[in-house]
């Protein structure tokens, strides 16, 4: 299993979130799901000093629908980092792979073609037991550990 805690972060070896703007997009799939990520990744970045003033949030349908969402926001040019959220969930039929192949796809293609640092924090379970538990369950919410890796990504992007 290569999942531990995805909760645990260091906050003396961190720097502080405060001089940065942040833009969170969350699918309302699965939200009992994806509004958990959302709560744990807003939590840490103002926990980490970000202004509450400072964290822009959009909701769209699906996971799909992340890419368009984070496309809007890295086009405004005003966020040191985005970060998607969504649940995608195994179906019956082979639908499952195709969200994720599309949301993985759209999300690589924008942290190559723009300039602002897109967070993957999209879970690809099998079944809502492991949706659960990556969201504020026995292995930590995977939002938490979004919003350390959005800080981290956003003090590479201020480096010109
Ligand atoms: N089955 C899940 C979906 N499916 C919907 C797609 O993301 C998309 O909204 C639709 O295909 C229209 O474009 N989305 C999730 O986020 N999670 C799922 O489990
Ligand atoms: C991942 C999905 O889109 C999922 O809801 C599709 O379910 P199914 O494959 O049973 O249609």
């Amino acid at each position: 299993m290569a999942t531990n805690n995805l909760s645990a972060y260091e906050k003396s070896k961190l720097p502080s979130a405060h001089p940065y703007r942040f833009g969170i997009v969350v699918a309302d799939w699965n939200s009992q799901v994806t509004h958990n990520l959302h709560k744990g990744a807003v939590e840490t970045l103002i926990d980490l000093g970000a202004k509450d003033s400072n964290i822009d949030t959009i909701f769209v349908p699906g996971s799909i629908e992340l890419v368009y969402g984070a496309t809007k926001m890295c086009k405004k040019n005003i966020y040191d980092a985005v970060i998607v959220i969504g649940c995608v969930i195994r179906g019956e039929t082979a639908h499952f792979d195709y969200v994720c192949q599309s949301v993985t796809n759209g999300i690589t293609y924008l942290n190559t073609h723009m300039d602002t640092p897109v967070v993957f924090c999209v879970l690809t379970d099998n079944h809502i037991q492991q949706s659960l538990d990556r969201s504020g369950g026995k292995f930590g919410n995977k939002g938490v550990e979004a919003g350390v890796v959005a800080l981290r990504m956003a003090t590479l992007k201020e480096e010109r």
